[in-house]
């Protein structure tokens, strides 16, 4: 198994249904990645040991999705260098907008690249992480070419009912 590029983190379990977009994208790009529950809130010790060893451990890009009261990806964000990109998870009693929220106004000097909130801002998360890479590396360049291109296929293709 190769060295993680790209880590994918969330603050439960249950935000698994959203996230698991970003790691359909990255293993469809075949980016090596890894995938793990942190907390900001419930596990504080552990979120800190993530991110302060995140750049020494060779990660690109850190895709961080929460919901609520979301704090960590800018808590992440506060202890390392690697870009955060920020995930919005659909809250049960806000749909998301406490999350989106908490997420995106961040204080100056401390940036999260905030996405939108649920399945697409994942997918978008990870495609953004793609294109990071592809600044260096060739074969993942035309690979997000091709990717575009399908979509564009698809779309020329659509059909609506007469
Ligand atoms: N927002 C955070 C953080 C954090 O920001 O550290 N840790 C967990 N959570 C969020 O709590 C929600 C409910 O979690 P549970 O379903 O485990 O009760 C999840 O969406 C999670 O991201």
């Amino acid at each position: 198994m190769k060295d993680p590029l790209i880590s994918v983190v969330m603050g439960s379990n249950s935000d698994w249904d959203v996230m698991q977009y970003a790691v359909a994208i990255l293993k469809d790009f075949n980016i090596s990645y890894e995938a793990r529950v942190v907390s900001a809130h419930r596990t504080p010790d552990t979120m800190f040991e993530f991110a302060e060893n995140a750049s020494k451990r060779g990660i690109q890009c850190i895709i961080a999705g929460a919901g609520g009261a979301a704090h960590l990806p800018g808590m992440i964000a506060a202890k390392t260098t690697v870009p955060v990109l920020g995930v919005p998870v659909n809250s049960r009693y806000l749909k998301g907008m406490d999350s989106l929220l908490s997420i995106v106004q961040m204080p100056k000097g401390i940036p999260v690249a905030t996405f939108a909130i649920g399945e697409a801002g994942a997918a978008n998360a990870a495609l953004f992480a793609v294109a990071i890479l592809a600044n260096n590396d060739d074969q993942i360049r035309k690979q997000l070419g091709a990717f575009r291109e399908k979509q564009a296929d698809s779309v020329a293709a659509m059909q609506l009912p007469e």
